[in-house]
């Protein structure tokens, strides 16, 4: 049963005993390395949460384990081929299989095992469902290169999206492959621009259930409603309730891509295991006319909750979750900016939650901005000599703003002298202190005593801002006179445009690398194509999307136990992220990593953020050997989307 060779080895370990000879061989051909590790992973596919890993040193004593002690279950072994379990490289990574209740069809149909053509003949035996499939078996690189001929050849973006969904529901280890493979030519599709349309067309395009749906005509129920969800444990939930769909407005129950989108970066940028994510909607009803109207709408014909009804609402189902899955994470995702700031206040200290807008977007813009200051040769510390004109007071402008007032902070300046950095205007023009009474306190904070109600155009010729950021959902605000304006008083303005998707981007990237004659420092919240100027420069633009962020926070604060996500946790992680972008990226223009690193930037994010919840007294599930080597555990704990072999539950448990 043993093959000899390890290079070939491929083995369904399901022994102790076995387990010790496979190791003795794998000793035999190690190279001189003084141990050897054996790592049998189940989290490597379907969960970040079961886990063992023994090594043993030249003399055959075992050094270490994990949480299932000195030996395997006592079984056997089964050979295997390369695609189902493996020694991956010299790490000699061992798959170990799951165990799964169901058979036949019903795993067919069960997108978190379903492997479709690639079930090996053996595996169409065990679980009973040889006949069921075509004859021949392929393999996940050969599945892989399919779906991405289908991809490629299709001109639409939509279709592009509907596509990759469908593998979605039918194969979600193909997906995220896919996605892991390829990031920064999948992100556009399954996520921002895209997702804003597949929001927009979500009930048009309606296939299958994915996420929960908590309506107002559930108020009452939902303690028990939570029940209804499948998987016994969830790690991360992404909320919206539909009011702000990206720079779209108000898209009540068709806001469910979002969360959808956000969730499958958290699996394939963050490594969240799939089934440990769950999508949700709050539908309290939408204001959002044509919606009222339309016969293929999904969610509740009627107008919005408000008032106390509707925070009720959102704490009954805070409640529910809460009470099932205690140490979830909560995402509050596209809440319209009048409710987003009221909820984050009201449960950030209590409970494990953050505002993506706010706070993420936050997060990210700081690293970006720091990564400008780099492109120009200043410090960190120079970021409280900027002037900041934020157009846009909503949570993402006011999330920017207090992200890079409370960075200034740190950096030694006082709050009065950072709050003089800032000019932040909304459609009626500069914050000022003469509309106190209409502000939010947070908006407050930023309010001027001079000059309020001024316009985008007089504060740049007044102020001469060095950075311009954009998050109003007004599409093409940046004219052309005020870019050049701004270049006229600034060597290398940082101008970020931010609003999503594309249509609402307050300019493009050509515009304003053409407007500046190349001299600006530009991101965009949807992704831009690289800009090629009419003297042969070629600049590459970056995009400043809180998907930076996002996912590295939640594997950070829900992998160390975190009770609540904390300001210094936001701004570690935009330092980590600052960190990550290379100097040959700078000299290309760029201010944020390749989205290709997005694994990368994920785990130093998570790294630092656990940092912070140790040096804090938050990280109150990681041991003392975790602590010592954040970087393994990290890894080890990231879900890679990898076929695992599958066995009946009946006849083991591991
Ligand atoms: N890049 C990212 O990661 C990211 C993150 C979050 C939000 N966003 C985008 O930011 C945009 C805004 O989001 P929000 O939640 O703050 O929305 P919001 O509607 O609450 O805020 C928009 C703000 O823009 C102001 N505004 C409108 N017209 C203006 C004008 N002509 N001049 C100046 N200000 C004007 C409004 O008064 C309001 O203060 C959306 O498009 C969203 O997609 C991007
Ligand atoms: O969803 C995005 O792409 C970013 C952000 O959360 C937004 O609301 O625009
Ligand atoms: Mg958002």
């Amino acid at each position: 049963m043993l093959r000899s060779t390890m290079s070939s080895t491929a083995l369904l370990l399901r022994g102790g005993n076995i387990a010790r000879r496979i190791i003795t061989q794998a000793q035999a051909q190690a190279p001189s390395s003084s141990s050897l590790s054996l790592v049998a992973s189940s989290s490597s596919s379907y969960s970040n949460d079961h886990h063992f890993q023994m090594r043993w040193n030249n003399s055959g004593r075992m050094m270490s384990n994990g949480s299932y002690g000195e030996s395997i279950p006592d079984e056997y072994i089964e050979e295997l081929d390369e695609t189902e379990g493996e020694w991956i490289g010299c790490s000699k990574k061992f798959l170990a299989p799951i165990s799964v209740s169901s058979r036949g069809s019903e795993i067919l149909n069960n997108p978190l095992f379903n492997k479709s053509s690639a079930f090996k003949s053996g595996e169409r035996d065990r679980l009973r469902f040889r006949g069921l499939l075509p004859p021949r078996v392929t393999n996940m690189q050969i599945q892989k290169e399919r779906v991405l001929q289908e991809i490629r050849v299709e001109e639409s973006m939509i279709r592009k999206h509907v596509i990759l969904e469908d593998l979605h529901d039918t194969n979600e280890t193909l997906y995220h492959r896919i996605l892991v493979d390829h990031m920064e030519e999948m992100a556009p599709i399954i996520y921002t621009p895209t997702v804003g349309q597949a929001c927009n067309e979500f009930a048009l395009r309606y296939r299958r259930p994915r996420g929960m749906y908590f309506s107002a005509d559930d108020r009452g129920h939902m303690a028990a409603m939570v029940y209804n969800w499948p998987q016994p444990v969830v790690h991360v939930i992404v909320v919206t309730d539909g009011s702000r769909i990206l720079g779209l407005g108000d898209l009540g129950a068709n806001g469910m891509g979002i969360p959808i989108g956000k969730l499958s970066l958290y699996c394939a940028a963050g490594g969240i295991a799939p089934h440990r994510v769950m999508p949700v909607v709050l539908d309290v009803g939408t204001d959002n006319e044509a919606l009222l109207k339309d016969k293929f709408y999904l969610g509740l014909q009627r107008p919005r909750l408000q008032g106390p009804a509707y925070y009720h609402l959102v704490d009954e189902f805070i409640q529910a979750v809460r009470h099932r899955w205690p140490d979830v994470l909560i995402q509050f995702e596209d809440f319209s900016s009048d409710k987003a700031q009221k909820i984050l206040n009201k449960y950030r200290d209590e409970s494990l939650c953050f505002n993506d807008d706010i706070q993420g977007t936050g997060a990210t813009t700081l690293a970006g901005v720091l990564g400008g200051l780099r492109a120009k040769g200043e410090q960190p510390t120079s970021l409280g000599d900027q002037r900041i004109l934020i157009a846009g007071a909503g949570s993402a402008g006011i999330g920017v703003a207090q992200v890079l007032l409370q960075a200034m902070m740190e950096h030694g300046r006082t709050e009065e002298e950072a709050k003089k950095c800032f000019f932040v205007a909304d459609h009626l023009g500069l914050l000022g202190t003469e509309r106190l009474h209409k502000l939010s306190p947070e908006q407050a904070k930023f309010a001027r005593d001079t000059d309020g109600g001024m316009s985008l155009s007089d504060i740049v010729n007044k102020y001469k801002p060095t950075m311009l950021l954009g998050m109003t959902a007004v599409g093409g605000l940046f004219t052309e006179q005020l870019i050049k304006d701004m270049a006229k008083h600034c060597e290398r303005p940082i101008i970020f445009p931010l609003s999503n998707p594309t249509s609402k981007a307050e300019c493009s990237a050509k515009q304003a690398f053409e407007w500046t004659d190349g001299r600006c420092i530009f991101a965009s919240g949807s992704p831009f194509q690289p800009v090629h100027m009419e003297d042969g420069r070629i600049f590459h633009p970056s995009q400043c999307n809180n998907m930076y962020i996002f996912p590295g926070l939640g594997l950070g604060v829900t992998l160390c136990g975190a009770k609540t996500v904390s300001d210094r946790m936001l701004n570690v992680a935009a330092e980590a992220l600052a960190n990550f972008v290379t100097e040959e990226e700078l000299a290309q223009g760029k201010v944020f990593p390749n989205l290709s690193t997005i694994r990368d930037v994920s785990k130093k994010v998570a790294i630092a953020v656990i940092e912070e919840a140790i040096r804090t007294g938050q990280a109150s599930k990681l041991s003392q050997r975790e602590i010592a080597d954040l970087d393994s555990f990290v890894s080890k704990k990231m879900y890679d989307p990898i076929y695992v072999p599958l066995i009946e539950k009946r006849t083991i448990s591991i």
